[in-house]
Protein backbone atom coordinates (compact mmCIF):
# COMPACT_ATOMS: atom_id res chain seq x y z
CA UNK A 1 0.00 0.00 0.00
CA UNK A 2 1.68 3.64 -1.08
CA UNK A 3 2.05 5.93 1.69
CA UNK A 4 -1.25 7.94 0.68
CA UNK A 5 -3.39 4.99 1.21
CA UNK A 6 -1.87 4.32 4.46
CA UNK A 7 -1.89 7.96 6.20
CA UNK A 8 -6.02 8.18 5.07
CA UNK A 9 -6.28 4.34 6.58
CA UNK A 10 -4.48 4.98 9.53
CA UNK A 11 -6.35 8.86 9.72
CA UNK A 12 -9.76 7.31 9.83
CA UNK A 13 -9.13 4.15 11.69
CA UNK A 14 -8.13 6.44 14.64
CA UNK A 15 -11.38 7.96 14.78
CA UNK A 16 -13.04 4.54 15.12
CA UNK A 17 -11.10 2.92 18.60
CA UNK A 18 -12.98 -0.85 18.92
CA UNK A 19 -14.28 -0.71 22.64
CA UNK A 20 -11.92 -2.22 24.53
CA UNK A 21 -12.40 -6.36 25.82
CA UNK A 22 -14.83 -7.10 23.17
CA UNK A 23 -14.74 -9.93 21.46
CA UNK A 24 -16.72 -10.65 17.91
CA UNK A 25 -17.34 -13.27 15.67
CA UNK A 26 -18.61 -13.19 11.95
CA UNK A 27 -20.88 -16.41 12.91
CA UNK A 28 -23.26 -17.39 10.73
CA UNK A 29 -24.90 -13.99 10.13
CA UNK A 30 -22.16 -11.69 10.06
CA UNK A 31 -21.01 -9.55 13.03
CA UNK A 32 -24.27 -9.11 15.56
CA UNK A 33 -24.16 -6.63 18.98
CA UNK A 34 -25.63 -4.10 21.40
CA UNK A 35 -25.80 -1.23 18.40
CA UNK A 36 -23.89 1.02 21.18
CA UNK A 37 -20.67 -1.22 20.78
CA UNK A 38 -20.70 -1.67 16.96
CA UNK A 39 -18.94 1.70 15.46
CA UNK A 40 -15.84 0.49 14.91
CA UNK A 41 -17.19 -2.53 13.63
CA UNK A 42 -18.92 -1.16 10.91
CA UNK A 43 -16.64 0.92 10.16
CA UNK A 44 -14.24 -2.03 9.68
CA UNK A 45 -16.27 -4.17 7.75
CA UNK A 46 -17.06 -1.17 5.83
CA UNK A 47 -12.84 -1.62 4.55
CA UNK A 48 -13.86 -5.41 3.95
CA UNK A 49 -16.51 -4.60 1.62
CA UNK A 50 -14.24 -2.00 -0.12
CA UNK A 51 -11.22 -4.54 -0.34
CA UNK A 52 -13.52 -7.44 -1.55
CA UNK A 53 -15.29 -4.84 -3.98
CA UNK A 54 -11.14 -4.30 -5.54
CA UNK A 55 -10.69 -8.12 -5.13
CA UNK A 56 -13.68 -9.19 -7.22
CA UNK A 57 -14.00 -5.63 -9.54
CA UNK A 58 -17.74 -6.37 -8.86
CA UNK A 59 -20.29 -4.53 -6.82
CA UNK A 60 -20.73 -5.73 -3.11
CA UNK A 61 -23.63 -5.11 -0.59
CA UNK A 62 -23.28 -3.85 2.88
CA UNK A 63 -26.35 -4.80 4.77
CA UNK A 64 -26.63 -2.84 8.75
CA UNK A 65 -29.44 -5.28 10.48
CA UNK A 66 -29.71 -7.16 13.13
CA UNK A 67 -32.36 -9.56 11.59
CA UNK A 68 -35.00 -11.09 14.60
CA UNK A 69 -32.79 -9.58 17.45
CA UNK A 70 -34.20 -7.02 20.01
CA UNK A 71 -34.64 -3.45 18.54
CA UNK A 72 -31.32 -2.11 20.67
CA UNK A 73 -28.89 -4.96 18.82
CA UNK A 74 -27.11 -4.07 15.16
CA UNK A 75 -25.18 -6.00 12.88
CA UNK A 76 -23.76 -6.06 10.00
CA UNK A 77 -22.88 -8.20 7.01
CA UNK A 78 -22.14 -8.44 3.70
CA UNK A 79 -23.15 -9.76 0.00
CA UNK A 80 -21.24 -11.03 -2.28
CA UNK A 81 -21.10 -10.78 -5.85
CA UNK A 82 -23.20 -13.52 -6.44
CA UNK A 83 -25.92 -11.62 -4.19
CA UNK A 84 -25.09 -14.28 -2.11
CA UNK A 85 -23.47 -14.59 1.71
CA UNK A 86 -20.02 -13.36 1.81
CA UNK A 87 -17.38 -15.88 1.22
CA UNK A 88 -16.35 -18.16 3.77
CA UNK A 89 -12.92 -17.69 2.81
CA UNK A 90 -12.67 -13.97 4.31
CA UNK A 91 -14.22 -15.16 7.13
CA UNK A 92 -11.20 -15.13 9.79
CA UNK A 93 -9.46 -11.83 7.78
CA UNK A 94 -13.57 -10.32 9.14
CA UNK A 95 -12.58 -11.62 12.39
CA UNK A 96 -9.42 -10.25 12.56
CA UNK A 97 -9.95 -7.22 11.37
CA UNK A 98 -13.07 -6.40 13.12
CA UNK A 99 -10.98 -7.70 16.39
CA UNK A 100 -7.63 -6.04 15.90
CA UNK A 101 -6.73 -3.48 18.95
CA UNK A 102 -5.27 -0.25 17.66
CA UNK A 103 -5.11 1.53 14.15
CA UNK A 104 -1.71 0.96 13.51
CA UNK A 105 -1.77 -3.23 13.67
CA UNK A 106 -5.23 -2.44 11.89
CA UNK A 107 -2.66 -0.67 9.14
CA UNK A 108 -0.49 -3.28 8.94
CA UNK A 109 -3.12 -6.32 9.10
CA UNK A 110 -4.75 -4.64 5.99
CA UNK A 111 -1.37 -4.36 4.16
CA UNK A 112 -0.62 -8.25 4.52
CA UNK A 113 -3.82 -9.35 3.43
CA UNK A 114 -3.63 -7.00 0.20
CA UNK A 115 -0.26 -8.58 -0.27
CA UNK A 116 -1.51 -11.77 0.19
CA UNK A 117 -5.19 -11.83 -1.76
CA UNK A 118 -3.24 -9.93 -4.74
CA UNK A 119 -5.77 -7.22 -3.98
CA UNK A 120 -5.16 -4.19 -6.71
CA UNK A 121 -4.96 -1.34 -4.27
CA UNK A 122 -2.83 0.94 -6.57
CA UNK A 123 -3.82 2.24 -9.34
CA UNK A 124 -6.94 3.09 -11.31
CA UNK A 125 -9.57 0.73 -10.32
CA UNK A 126 -12.57 1.52 -8.50
CA UNK A 127 -15.00 -0.53 -6.12
CA UNK A 128 -18.64 0.04 -5.80
CA UNK A 129 -20.63 -0.94 -2.47
CA UNK A 130 -24.25 -0.82 -2.07
CA UNK A 131 -25.28 0.10 1.45
CA UNK A 132 -28.61 -0.96 2.94
CA UNK A 133 -30.05 -0.84 6.33
CA UNK A 134 -33.21 -1.98 8.20
CA UNK A 135 -35.88 0.51 10.28
CA UNK A 136 -33.76 0.34 13.63
CA UNK A 137 -32.97 3.51 14.79
CA UNK A 138 -29.53 3.13 15.29
CA UNK A 139 -28.83 2.68 11.69
CA UNK A 140 -28.01 5.69 10.46
CA UNK A 141 -25.24 6.43 12.39
CA UNK A 142 -23.59 2.83 11.84
CA UNK A 143 -24.12 3.55 7.80
CA UNK A 144 -22.07 7.15 8.46
CA UNK A 145 -19.39 4.41 10.17
CA UNK A 146 -19.59 2.07 6.89
CA UNK A 147 -19.19 5.15 4.59
CA UNK A 148 -15.76 6.15 6.27
CA UNK A 149 -14.87 2.78 6.15
CA UNK A 150 -15.32 2.53 2.43
CA UNK A 151 -14.16 5.90 1.85
CA UNK A 152 -10.70 5.21 3.33
CA UNK A 153 -10.04 2.92 0.55
CA UNK A 154 -8.82 4.78 -2.06
CA UNK A 155 -11.10 4.48 -5.09
CA UNK A 156 -13.87 3.15 -3.38
CA UNK A 157 -17.39 4.23 -3.75
CA UNK A 158 -20.69 3.80 -1.17
CA UNK A 159 -23.90 3.59 -2.58
CA UNK A 160 -26.48 4.24 -0.11
CA UNK A 161 -29.80 2.55 -1.07
CA UNK A 162 -31.74 3.60 1.92
CA UNK A 163 -33.81 1.37 3.90
CA UNK A 164 -34.16 -2.02 2.71
CA UNK A 165 -35.18 -5.50 3.14
CA UNK A 166 -31.75 -7.76 3.09
CA UNK A 167 -32.75 -9.60 0.23
CA UNK A 168 -33.65 -6.41 -1.35
CA UNK A 169 -29.74 -5.16 -0.77
CA UNK A 170 -28.79 -8.98 -2.31
CA UNK A 171 -31.44 -8.92 -5.02
CA UNK A 172 -29.67 -5.35 -5.98
CA UNK A 173 -26.07 -6.49 -5.71
CA UNK A 174 -26.78 -9.36 -7.63
CA UNK A 175 -28.98 -7.64 -11.01
CA UNK A 176 -25.65 -4.63 -11.05
CA UNK A 177 -23.27 -7.47 -11.20
CA UNK A 178 -25.25 -8.94 -14.07
CA UNK A 179 -25.87 -6.01 -15.78
CA UNK A 180 -29.94 -5.92 -14.76
CA UNK A 181 -31.87 -2.98 -13.95
CA UNK A 182 -31.30 -3.14 -10.02
CA UNK A 183 -32.87 -0.13 -8.38
CA UNK A 184 -36.11 -0.74 -5.82
CA UNK A 185 -38.56 0.00 -8.64
CA UNK A 186 -37.34 -2.89 -10.97
CA UNK A 187 -37.40 -5.40 -7.61
CA UNK A 188 -41.11 -4.52 -6.76
CA UNK A 189 -41.79 -5.03 -10.69
CA UNK A 190 -39.70 -8.11 -11.37
CA UNK A 191 -42.05 -9.91 -8.08
CA UNK A 192 -45.56 -8.16 -9.60
CA UNK A 193 -44.77 -9.16 -13.33
CA UNK A 194 -43.27 -12.87 -12.48
CA UNK A 195 -46.48 -13.42 -9.38
CA UNK A 196 -49.26 -11.96 -12.43
CA UNK A 197 -47.52 -14.67 -14.73
CA UNK A 198 -47.92 -17.56 -12.00
CA UNK A 199 -51.84 -16.26 -11.39
CA UNK A 200 -52.54 -16.31 -15.77
CA UNK A 201 -51.47 -19.77 -15.50
CA UNK A 202 -53.19 -21.21 -13.21
CA UNK A 203 -55.44 -23.85 -14.95
CA UNK A 204 -59.20 -22.78 -15.42
CA UNK A 205 -61.11 -24.29 -12.38
CA UNK A 206 -58.79 -24.23 -9.82
CA UNK A 207 -58.62 -20.74 -8.22
CA UNK A 208 -62.04 -21.44 -5.46
CA UNK A 209 -61.72 -21.52 -1.74
CA UNK A 210 -58.74 -19.65 -1.58
CA UNK A 211 -59.90 -16.06 -2.20
CA UNK A 212 -59.87 -15.68 1.87
CA UNK A 213 -58.03 -12.69 3.42
CA UNK A 214 -54.48 -13.06 4.02
CA UNK A 215 -53.29 -11.06 7.26
CA UNK A 216 -49.33 -10.40 7.23
CA UNK A 217 -47.62 -9.45 10.45
CA UNK A 218 -44.57 -6.95 9.05
CA UNK A 219 -42.73 -7.50 12.91
CA UNK A 220 -42.89 -3.76 13.21
CA UNK A 221 -39.74 -3.84 10.79
CA UNK A 222 -39.17 -2.88 7.27
CA UNK A 223 -40.84 -6.02 6.00
CA UNK A 224 -44.26 -4.12 6.15
CA UNK A 225 -43.25 -0.85 5.09
CA UNK A 226 -42.33 -2.27 1.57
CA UNK A 227 -45.20 -5.01 1.81
CA UNK A 228 -47.21 -1.80 1.30
CA UNK A 229 -45.34 -0.94 -1.80
CA UNK A 230 -45.40 -4.30 -2.98
CA UNK A 231 -49.40 -4.25 -2.62
CA UNK A 232 -49.93 -0.87 -4.65
CA UNK A 233 -47.86 -2.55 -7.61
CA UNK A 234 -49.46 -6.05 -7.44
CA UNK A 235 -53.31 -5.68 -7.76
CA UNK A 236 -55.35 -8.39 -7.25
CA UNK A 237 -54.26 -9.66 -3.51
CA UNK A 238 -56.51 -8.99 -0.57
CA UNK A 239 -53.50 -8.24 1.88
CA UNK A 240 -53.79 -6.66 5.23
CA UNK A 241 -50.65 -5.85 6.64
CA UNK A 242 -50.56 -5.83 10.70
CA UNK A 243 -47.30 -4.57 12.79
CA UNK A 244 -46.17 -2.53 10.20
CA UNK A 245 -43.80 -0.46 13.03
CA UNK A 246 -46.01 2.71 12.70
CA UNK A 247 -46.59 1.97 16.56
CA UNK A 248 -45.21 -1.20 17.95
CA UNK A 249 -41.57 -2.24 19.07
CA UNK A 250 -39.72 -3.96 16.60
CA UNK A 251 -39.69 -7.84 16.92
CA UNK A 252 -41.11 -7.48 20.24
CA UNK A 253 -43.59 -10.62 20.93
CA UNK A 254 -43.55 -10.49 17.01
CA UNK A 255 -42.44 -11.51 13.95
CA UNK A 256 -41.35 -14.80 12.85
CA UNK A 257 -38.59 -15.92 14.89
CA UNK A 258 -41.43 -15.18 18.09
CA UNK A 259 -44.20 -17.16 16.14
CA UNK A 260 -41.84 -19.93 15.25
CA UNK A 261 -40.33 -20.50 18.61
CA UNK A 262 -43.54 -19.67 20.88
CA UNK A 263 -45.90 -20.85 18.41
CA UNK A 264 -48.28 -18.41 19.92
CA UNK A 265 -50.25 -15.60 18.34
CA UNK A 266 -48.28 -12.45 17.50
CA UNK A 267 -49.17 -8.82 19.01
CA UNK A 268 -51.75 -6.91 16.76
CA UNK A 269 -53.51 -10.48 15.69
CA UNK A 270 -55.33 -10.99 19.43
CA UNK A 271 -58.79 -10.46 18.91
CA UNK A 272 -58.80 -6.97 21.32
CA UNK A 273 -55.91 -5.86 19.01
CA UNK A 274 -57.98 -6.77 16.17
CA UNK A 275 -60.68 -4.13 16.83
CA UNK A 276 -63.15 -7.16 17.66
CA UNK A 277 -65.07 -8.68 20.11
CA UNK A 278 -64.04 -12.40 20.66
CA UNK A 279 -67.09 -13.74 19.55
CA UNK A 280 -66.96 -11.88 16.60
CA UNK A 281 -63.32 -12.85 15.55
CA UNK A 282 -63.58 -16.47 16.31
CA UNK A 283 -66.57 -16.70 14.37
CA UNK A 284 -64.71 -14.44 11.21
CA UNK A 285 -62.07 -16.77 11.73
CA UNK A 286 -63.38 -19.83 11.60
CA UNK A 287 -66.07 -18.75 9.16
CA UNK A 288 -63.04 -16.75 6.52
CA UNK A 289 -60.02 -19.00 8.00
CA UNK A 290 -58.04 -16.05 7.98
CA UNK A 291 -54.58 -17.23 6.44
CA UNK A 292 -51.68 -15.31 8.43
CA UNK A 293 -48.07 -14.74 7.75
CA UNK A 294 -44.96 -13.59 9.65
CA UNK A 295 -41.72 -11.60 8.48
CA UNK A 296 -39.18 -11.04 10.54
CA UNK A 297 -36.88 -8.04 11.86
CA UNK A 298 -35.48 -8.04 8.13
CA UNK A 299 -37.56 -9.90 5.64
CA UNK A 300 -35.66 -12.85 5.39
CA UNK A 301 -37.80 -15.05 7.02
CA UNK A 302 -41.81 -16.43 6.83
CA UNK A 303 -43.81 -18.37 8.51
CA UNK A 304 -47.14 -18.85 8.20
CA UNK A 305 -49.92 -19.86 10.67
CA UNK A 306 -53.38 -20.05 11.36
CA UNK A 307 -55.05 -19.14 14.93
CA UNK A 308 -56.58 -21.76 17.17
CA UNK A 309 -60.54 -20.50 18.49
CA UNK A 310 -60.62 -20.83 21.66
CA UNK A 311 -57.13 -21.63 22.66
CA UNK A 312 -55.47 -18.51 24.40
CA UNK A 313 -53.71 -17.58 21.68
CA UNK A 314 -52.10 -20.56 20.17
CA UNK A 315 -51.67 -21.31 16.58
CA UNK A 316 -51.55 -23.83 14.13
CA UNK A 317 -47.70 -23.19 12.14
CA UNK A 318 -47.35 -23.57 9.02
CA UNK A 319 -43.49 -23.40 9.01
CA UNK A 320 -40.20 -23.32 6.68
CA UNK A 321 -40.37 -26.80 6.47
CA UNK A 322 -43.79 -26.42 5.21
CA UNK A 323 -43.07 -23.95 3.06
CA UNK A 324 -39.99 -26.01 1.45
CA UNK A 325 -42.75 -29.30 0.98
CA UNK A 326 -45.21 -26.69 -1.12
CA UNK A 327 -42.82 -25.70 -3.27
CA UNK A 328 -41.36 -29.30 -4.06
CA UNK A 329 -44.65 -30.74 -4.88
CA UNK A 330 -45.26 -27.71 -7.02
CA UNK A 331 -41.92 -27.99 -8.64
CA UNK A 332 -42.09 -31.68 -9.24
CA UNK A 333 -45.90 -31.01 -10.88
CA UNK A 334 -44.51 -28.76 -13.40
CA UNK A 335 -41.30 -31.02 -14.21
CA UNK A 336 -43.28 -34.48 -14.65
CA UNK A 337 -45.63 -32.21 -17.32
CA UNK A 338 -42.51 -31.37 -18.68
CA UNK A 339 -40.80 -34.74 -18.85
CA UNK A 340 -44.01 -36.15 -20.06
CA UNK A 341 -42.92 -37.00 -23.31
CA UNK A 342 -45.57 -38.95 -25.01
CA UNK A 343 -46.26 -38.47 -28.23
CA UNK A 344 -43.59 -36.24 -28.76
CA UNK A 345 -41.61 -36.36 -32.09
CA UNK A 346 -38.69 -35.77 -30.76
CA UNK A 347 -37.80 -36.81 -27.15
CA UNK A 348 -37.17 -33.55 -25.55
CA UNK A 349 -36.79 -33.73 -22.04
CA UNK A 350 -33.92 -32.32 -19.67
CA UNK A 351 -32.59 -34.19 -17.66
CA UNK A 352 -32.93 -31.81 -14.42
CA UNK A 353 -31.56 -32.70 -10.95
CA UNK A 354 -34.09 -31.87 -8.03
CA UNK A 355 -32.76 -31.34 -4.42
CA UNK A 356 -34.11 -30.36 -1.60
CA UNK A 357 -31.72 -29.25 1.65
CA UNK A 358 -32.70 -29.04 4.99
CA UNK A 359 -30.69 -29.15 8.59
CA UNK A 360 -31.30 -31.17 11.64
CA UNK A 361 -34.47 -28.74 12.84
CA UNK A 362 -36.06 -30.48 9.98
CA UNK A 363 -39.38 -31.85 11.98
CA UNK A 364 -38.69 -35.46 10.80
CA UNK A 365 -41.85 -35.83 9.29
CA UNK A 366 -41.57 -33.42 6.82
CA UNK A 367 -38.45 -35.68 5.64
CA UNK A 368 -40.37 -38.56 5.70
CA UNK A 369 -43.03 -36.90 3.48
CA UNK A 370 -40.24 -35.21 0.68
CA UNK A 371 -39.23 -38.91 0.73
CA UNK A 372 -42.07 -40.56 0.31
CA UNK A 373 -42.52 -38.05 -2.70
CA UNK A 374 -39.26 -39.37 -4.54
CA UNK A 375 -37.26 -36.26 -3.59
CA UNK A 376 -33.53 -36.82 -2.70
CA UNK A 377 -33.17 -34.74 0.54
CA UNK A 378 -29.71 -33.22 1.95
CA UNK A 379 -28.92 -32.22 5.17
CA UNK A 380 -26.10 -29.46 6.16
CA UNK A 381 -25.13 -27.87 9.38
CA UNK A 382 -27.49 -24.71 10.53
CA UNK A 383 -26.86 -21.68 8.32
CA UNK A 384 -28.29 -20.18 5.19
CA UNK A 385 -24.57 -20.55 3.94
CA UNK A 386 -23.93 -24.15 4.04
CA UNK A 387 -27.34 -24.56 2.74
CA UNK A 388 -27.55 -22.37 -0.82
CA UNK A 389 -24.15 -23.38 -1.30
CA UNK A 390 -25.64 -27.34 -1.23
CA UNK A 391 -28.52 -25.88 -3.29
CA UNK A 392 -26.33 -24.95 -6.06
CA UNK A 393 -24.99 -28.40 -6.85
CA UNK A 394 -28.59 -29.37 -8.65
CA UNK A 395 -30.50 -27.60 -11.77
CA UNK A 396 -33.04 -27.18 -9.18
CA UNK A 397 -31.99 -26.98 -5.43
CA UNK A 398 -34.74 -26.02 -3.12
CA UNK A 399 -33.98 -24.82 0.92
CA UNK A 400 -35.16 -24.08 3.44
CA UNK A 401 -34.03 -23.59 7.57
CA UNK A 402 -37.51 -24.48 9.34
CA UNK A 403 -37.66 -21.22 11.30
CA UNK A 404 -38.43 -19.77 7.02
CA UNK A 405 -35.36 -18.66 5.74
CA UNK A 406 -34.89 -20.42 2.10
CA UNK A 407 -35.54 -20.33 -1.19
CA UNK A 408 -35.12 -22.19 -4.65
CA UNK A 409 -32.61 -21.91 -6.76
CA UNK A 410 -32.59 -22.83 -10.52
CA UNK A 411 -29.74 -23.51 -12.79
CA UNK A 412 -28.57 -21.51 -16.10
CA UNK A 413 -28.61 -24.73 -17.85
CA UNK A 414 -32.30 -25.39 -16.91
CA UNK A 415 -33.24 -21.76 -17.27
CA UNK A 416 -31.84 -21.87 -20.84
CA UNK A 417 -33.66 -25.28 -21.83
CA UNK A 418 -36.97 -23.49 -20.67
CA UNK A 419 -36.42 -20.31 -22.64
CA UNK A 420 -36.53 -22.70 -25.74
CA UNK A 421 -39.58 -25.05 -24.56
CA UNK A 422 -41.57 -22.22 -23.67
CA UNK A 423 -40.94 -20.53 -27.11
CA UNK A 424 -41.65 -23.72 -29.42
CA UNK A 425 -44.47 -23.73 -31.91
CA UNK A 426 -47.26 -25.42 -29.79
CA UNK A 427 -48.55 -28.14 -32.18
CA UNK A 428 -50.92 -30.36 -29.78
CA UNK A 429 -52.59 -29.24 -26.57
CA UNK A 430 -50.01 -30.83 -24.73
CA UNK A 431 -47.64 -29.27 -25.98
CA UNK A 432 -48.91 -26.15 -24.86
CA UNK A 433 -49.46 -27.69 -21.53
CA UNK A 434 -45.57 -28.22 -21.31
CA UNK A 435 -45.02 -24.80 -22.74
CA UNK A 436 -47.15 -23.61 -19.71
CA UNK A 437 -45.05 -25.83 -17.54
CA UNK A 438 -42.03 -24.23 -18.61
CA UNK A 439 -43.46 -20.72 -18.48
CA UNK A 440 -44.39 -21.51 -15.03
CA UNK A 441 -40.57 -22.23 -13.57
CA UNK A 442 -39.39 -19.36 -15.58
CA UNK A 443 -41.75 -17.26 -13.62
CA UNK A 444 -40.82 -19.15 -10.43
CA UNK A 445 -37.13 -18.00 -11.41
CA UNK A 446 -37.62 -14.67 -11.41
CA UNK A 447 -40.20 -14.29 -8.56
CA UNK A 448 -37.94 -16.40 -5.78
CA UNK A 449 -34.88 -14.66 -4.92
CA UNK A 450 -32.09 -16.49 -6.69
CA UNK A 451 -29.40 -14.88 -3.89
CA UNK A 452 -31.25 -15.26 -0.52
CA UNK A 453 -34.13 -16.28 0.90
CA UNK A 454 -37.00 -13.54 0.60
CA UNK A 455 -39.92 -13.41 2.95
CA UNK A 456 -41.80 -11.03 0.23
CA UNK A 457 -41.13 -13.42 -2.40
CA UNK A 458 -41.74 -16.31 -0.60
CA UNK A 459 -45.26 -14.94 0.43
CA UNK A 460 -46.01 -14.54 -3.70
CA UNK A 461 -45.12 -17.68 -4.83
CA UNK A 462 -47.01 -19.48 -1.42
CA UNK A 463 -49.66 -17.41 -2.72
CA UNK A 464 -49.60 -18.41 -6.32
CA UNK A 465 -49.31 -21.52 -5.30
CA UNK A 466 -52.44 -22.09 -3.03
CA UNK A 467 -54.19 -20.33 -5.58
CA UNK A 468 -52.99 -22.56 -8.45
CA UNK A 469 -53.56 -25.41 -6.28
CA UNK A 470 -57.17 -23.91 -5.02
CA UNK A 471 -55.80 -24.84 -1.54
CA UNK A 472 -57.16 -23.07 2.19
CA UNK A 473 -54.31 -22.94 4.59
CA UNK A 474 -55.77 -25.56 6.29
CA UNK A 475 -55.69 -28.40 3.17
CA UNK A 476 -51.72 -27.02 2.60
CA UNK A 477 -51.18 -27.73 6.26
CA UNK A 478 -52.59 -31.08 6.01
CA UNK A 479 -49.87 -32.54 3.85
CA UNK A 480 -48.07 -33.97 6.72
CA UNK A 481 -48.49 -33.70 10.54
CA UNK A 482 -45.50 -32.38 12.38
CA UNK A 483 -43.99 -34.70 14.83
CA UNK A 484 -44.03 -32.66 18.51
CA UNK A 485 -40.42 -31.16 19.07
CA UNK A 486 -39.00 -28.51 21.70
CA UNK A 487 -36.26 -26.43 21.24
CA UNK A 488 -34.48 -25.43 24.68
CA UNK A 489 -31.09 -23.08 25.76
CA UNK A 490 -28.53 -24.72 27.71
CA UNK A 491 -25.83 -21.79 29.18
CA UNK A 492 -22.52 -23.57 29.59
CA UNK A 493 -18.81 -22.83 30.72
CA UNK A 494 -17.62 -22.57 26.85
CA UNK A 495 -20.32 -23.80 24.19
CA UNK A 496 -16.98 -24.34 21.75
CA UNK A 497 -16.25 -27.28 24.36
CA UNK A 498 -19.01 -29.23 21.90
CA UNK A 499 -18.42 -30.40 18.39
CA UNK A 500 -20.48 -32.03 16.46
CA UNK A 501 -20.37 -34.17 13.36
CA UNK A 502 -22.71 -35.14 10.38
CA UNK A 503 -24.87 -32.52 9.61
CA UNK A 504 -24.29 -31.26 13.49
CA UNK A 505 -25.96 -34.94 14.29
CA UNK A 506 -24.06 -35.97 16.73
CA UNK A 507 -21.37 -34.83 19.21
CA UNK A 508 -18.29 -36.33 18.89
CA UNK A 509 -16.73 -34.28 21.91
CA UNK A 510 -16.87 -33.84 24.98
CA UNK A 511 -16.34 -37.73 24.79
CA UNK A 512 -19.42 -39.60 26.39
CA UNK A 513 -22.19 -37.52 25.64
CA UNK A 514 -23.63 -38.62 22.74
CA UNK A 515 -23.88 -42.36 23.88
CA UNK A 516 -25.52 -40.53 27.42
CA UNK A 517 -27.84 -38.92 24.50
CA UNK A 518 -28.38 -41.99 22.57
CA UNK A 519 -29.21 -43.88 25.75
CA UNK A 520 -32.18 -41.19 26.66
CA UNK A 521 -33.18 -41.06 23.11
CA UNK A 522 -34.23 -45.03 22.75
CA UNK A 523 -36.59 -44.55 25.95
CA UNK A 524 -39.18 -42.29 23.40
CA UNK A 525 -40.99 -43.80 19.91
CA UNK A 526 -40.05 -41.93 17.37
CA UNK A 527 -37.44 -40.05 19.59
CA UNK A 528 -34.70 -37.81 17.95
CA UNK A 529 -32.52 -35.37 20.11
CA UNK A 530 -29.27 -33.68 18.92
CA UNK A 531 -27.58 -30.50 20.58
CA UNK A 532 -25.00 -28.16 19.21
CA UNK A 533 -23.80 -24.70 19.73
CA UNK A 534 -25.42 -21.87 18.74
CA UNK A 535 -23.48 -19.54 16.18
CA UNK A 536 -25.41 -16.40 17.06
CA UNK A 537 -26.04 -16.45 20.70
CA UNK A 538 -23.65 -18.04 24.02
CA UNK A 539 -25.75 -20.99 24.84
CA UNK A 540 -26.11 -25.12 23.54
CA UNK A 541 -29.18 -25.42 21.79
CA UNK A 542 -31.33 -28.88 22.65
CA UNK A 543 -33.66 -30.04 20.14
CA UNK A 544 -35.76 -33.26 20.95
CA UNK A 545 -39.07 -34.33 18.46
CA UNK A 546 -41.04 -37.17 19.78
CA UNK A 547 -44.49 -39.07 19.21
CA UNK A 548 -46.10 -36.75 21.52
CA UNK A 549 -45.37 -33.25 23.09
CA UNK A 550 -45.18 -34.49 26.49
CA UNK A 551 -41.95 -36.97 25.54
CA UNK A 552 -40.57 -34.12 23.76
CA UNK A 553 -40.83 -32.04 26.29
CA UNK A 554 -39.66 -35.01 28.82
CA UNK A 555 -36.91 -35.63 26.20
CA UNK A 556 -35.34 -32.63 25.48
CA UNK A 557 -35.16 -31.48 29.39
CA UNK A 558 -33.53 -35.16 29.98
CA UNK A 559 -30.46 -34.26 27.63
CA UNK A 560 -30.40 -30.19 28.91
CA UNK A 561 -30.07 -31.71 32.04
CA UNK A 562 -27.04 -33.86 30.48
CA UNK A 563 -25.50 -31.42 28.56
CA UNK A 564 -25.41 -28.97 32.09
CA UNK A 565 -23.78 -32.30 33.91
CA UNK A 566 -21.09 -32.50 31.20
CA UNK A 567 -20.58 -28.84 30.18
CA UNK A 568 -22.35 -26.70 32.62
CA UNK A 569 -20.83 -24.88 35.62
CA UNK A 570 -21.23 -27.72 38.10
CA UNK A 571 -19.04 -29.80 35.46
CA UNK A 572 -15.77 -29.33 36.33
C1 LIG B 1 -32.27 -23.00 15.55
C2 LIG B 1 -32.24 -21.75 14.74
O1 LIG B 1 -33.29 -21.22 14.37
N1 LIG B 1 -31.02 -21.26 14.46
C3 LIG B 1 -30.83 -20.03 13.70
C4 LIG B 1 -29.80 -19.14 14.38
O2 LIG B 1 -28.55 -19.79 14.40
P1 LIG B 1 -27.88 -20.47 15.68
O3 LIG B 1 -26.50 -20.87 15.22
O4 LIG B 1 -28.73 -21.64 16.02
O5 LIG B 1 -27.90 -19.45 16.79
O6 LIG B 1 -29.65 -17.94 13.60
C5 LIG B 1 -29.14 -18.17 12.28
C6 LIG B 1 -28.99 -16.82 11.61
O7 LIG B 1 -30.18 -16.14 11.51
C7 LIG B 1 -30.09 -19.09 11.50
O8 LIG B 1 -29.54 -19.37 10.24
C8 LIG B 1 -30.33 -20.37 12.30
O9 LIG B 1 -31.28 -21.17 11.65
MG1 LIG C 1 -33.62 -12.24 9.22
Amino acid sequence: MDEKQRSILLDSSSRFPPPPGVKLSYGTAGFRADASILQSTVFRVGILAALRSLKTQSVIGLMITASHNKVSDNGVKIADPSGGMLTQAWEPFADALANVPNFLHLVQLVDDFVMKENIPLEGVQSAVILLGRDTRPSGESLLEAAKQGISSIVGAVAVDMGVLTTPQLHWMVRSRNKGMKAAEMDYFNQLSSSFRCLIDLIPPGSAVNVMDKLIVDGANGVGGEKLQVLKKVLHGLDIQIRNSGKEGVLNEEVGADYVQKEKAVPRGFAPADAGMSVAHFQLSSISQCFRCASLDGDADRLVYFSAIPNSNNRIRLVDGDKILSLFALFIKEQLSILNDNEGDRENNSYPATLGVVQTAYANGASTDYLKHLGLEVVFTPTGVKYLHEKAAEYDIGIYFEANGHGTILLSEGLLHWLDGRSSEPSLTSKGSEQQKAALRLLAVSKLINQAVGDALSGLLLVEAILQHMGWSIHRWNELYHDLPSRQLKVKVVDRSAVVTANAETVVVRPLGIQEAINAETAKYPRGRCFVRPSGTEDVVRVYAEASTEEAADNLANSVAQLVDQFLGFGSS
